[in-house]
């Protein structure tokens, strides 16, 4: 340490003195470290902005400092919690901002007067692109965010729909969605619902497969409301969400005092809530080989052996199941077993993903806008030409639960209405998700589906049968209902035609 000398800079002496340097020095320092920094006083009025915020003006849409400063902090910087810090006095060390010019990493401090009172705060930019410099807390943000809205949308459903049980003096094991709220008439999707409309109507297992966020447990919803068994419950478990431990007792109940600990009155299992009803298996996939042995008995006995009890109990529930994962390559390296297998794919439906019925897109985004709307008593936004091209043009790995996703993000951080697509590219990349080509004209983009090669992996007769179903409605339009030029046309007798359009199958 170097040896003290009268002329070196000494410390002040009085506390104030220390105070007001530590304050100084705290200040120069966050202002050189920090991306930018602004003052407002007691009123919430734009005082002072330094060097490094003016940056931000452009992206907040202004193009000069005068017209950004005096003017109210909230008109400026949507979004903003200075407002809060200004009325309560308690300063927010670390706080998420989204708006308009991106996403922030930002601090607000109360300034205040030798009295202890508060004259105004000061907010503090830490970081801009926090994406990327604090990358692992934003990507577990986005994942918390991103289940708060699941769980949000689950409990405001749940609550609208015990209002409707209420009101009908009726139970809440109710299925929720029907057909028509499943959006989409691409081929893919008419195809999808058509198949399911079948399943609804016979009562053998169905299992609908198909990547994550597509819609399988909407159309689980739907084809039990369109099923005979509309009027019984639906009930539906998680496979992956519950415990291996606990998936027995979840699944076929606990007798009365079955052990150590269980309620004296027992409890009811699934199969036992479903009677009369539907039970639908969520990610099947997920579920271990012991339990996978004991539904296989279930199913091919029709009875259930609740935990505890040496007892059997018929039931009379229609299964209904479906998952996400390969399950034959399951059945083929041993994860699953092959005999269930083949119970439970008697009804497959597959459900296409999003990217292979891109011509959807508008409708669904529409439809997811129109339900933002509803939730948050605003207008609906409305999406921008060329932001439209760009949602057709991804390729949604997350399905329809991504492409809500990005929209409800885009709803929250433009100021207006509208949407544009340099808005939905920041959104994307910030997820980590580099942009693909937008694609200007979705109708094109059906020739495209048509081509999607995962369309062609399933039984032969099923593909010849829809390919003539196809080709019969186009001729028959073509020819506006006139079954003689259709059938000439198509090459078949009139007998043929008259005989396919009564029994399409
Ligand atoms: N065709 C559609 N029209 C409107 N909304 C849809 C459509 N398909 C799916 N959704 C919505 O997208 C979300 C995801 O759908 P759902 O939960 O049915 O998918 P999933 O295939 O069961 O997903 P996971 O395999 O992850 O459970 C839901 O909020 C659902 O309402």
């Amino acid at each position: 340490m170097p040896p003290l000398t009268d002329d070196a800079p000494a410390l002040p002496l009085d506390a104030q003195g220390i105070l007001e340097l530590a304050a100084r020095s705290m200040f120069y320092l966050f202002s050189s470290v920090s991306q930018g920094m602004f003052l407002v006083d007691l009123s919430g009025r734009i005082v002072w902005v330094n060097e490094g915020y003016q940056r931000f003006l452009p992206d907040l849409g202004f193009s000069s400092l005068d017209q950004f400063l005096g003017r109210m902090v909230e008109e400026v910087i949507p979004n903003t919690g200075m407002r809060r810090v200004l009325e309560t006095g308690n300063p927010v060390l670390i706080d998420l901002l989204t708006n308009k010019a991106g996403t922030f990493v930002v601090s607000r401090i109360p300034l205040r007067d030798d009295g202890g009172s508060v004259i105004g705060a000061i907010g503090i930019v830490l970081f801009d692109h926090p994406e990327t410099t604090l990358q692992p807390l934003i990507s577990k943000f986005a994942l918390l965010q991103r289940d708060l809205d699941d769980a949000r949308r689950e409990l405001a459903s749940q609550r609208r729909r015990s209002l409707v049980a209420a009101a009908a003096g009726d139970g809440e094991r109710r299925s929720k969605y029907t057909f028509a709220s499943f959006i989409g008439s691409s081929p893919a999707a008419a195809e999808v619902k058509r198949q399911a409309r079948r399943a609804a109507q016979s009562t053998s297992p169905v299992l609908l497969l198909g990547e994550t966020g597509t819609g399988k447990e909407l159309l689980a919803h739907a084809i039990h409301a369109a099923s005979s068994r509309a009027g019984g419950p639906f009930v539906s478990v998680n496979i992956a969400a519950v415990p291996d431990t606990l998936l027995e007792a979840e699944f076929f109940g606990v007798a009365p005092g079955a052990y150590t600990g269980a309620s004296a009155k027992g409890r009811d299992g699934k199969f036992k809530l479903a009677d009369g009803g539907t039970l639908f298996l969520d990610e099947i996939g997920d579920m271990p080989q012991s339990l996978q042995a004991k539904l296989l008995r279930a199913l091919q006995e029709g009875e259930i052996e609740p935990l505890g009890s040496n007892k059997l109990v018929p039931f009379n529930v229609r299964i209904l199941a479906a998952t996400s994962r390969d399950l034959a390559a399951q059945v083929r390296e041993g994860r699953f077993r092959e005999d269930l297998f083949y119970r439970l794919h008697v009804l497959p439906v597959r459900v296409p993903p999003l990217r292979a019925r891109r011509s959807d897109i508008p409708a669904l985004v529409e439809s997811l806008g129109d339900d933002l709307a509803l939730r948050n008593g605003t207008p609906p936004p409305e999406v921008l030409s060329d932001a439209m091209a760009l949602l057709a043009g991804q390729p949604w790995r997350g399905n329809i639960r991504e492409l809500r996703n990005v929209i409800e993000q885009a709803v929250m951080r433009s100021e207006g209405q509208s949407i544009d697509a340099a808005q939905l590219e920041r959104i994307l990349r910030e997820a980590g998700v580099e942009p693909a080509a937008p694609v200007q004209d979705t109708s094109a983009v059906v020739v495209a589906e048509a081509e999607d090669e995962s369309r062609y992996l399933r039984p032969l007769a099923e593909q010849v049968a829809e390919l003539e179903r196809r080709a019969i409605a186009a001729a028959m339009k073509a020819h506006g209902g006139n079954k003689l030029a259709t059938a000439r046309q198509l090459g078949i007798s009139r007998a043929t035609l008259y005989g396919r359009l009564e029994n399409p199958e």
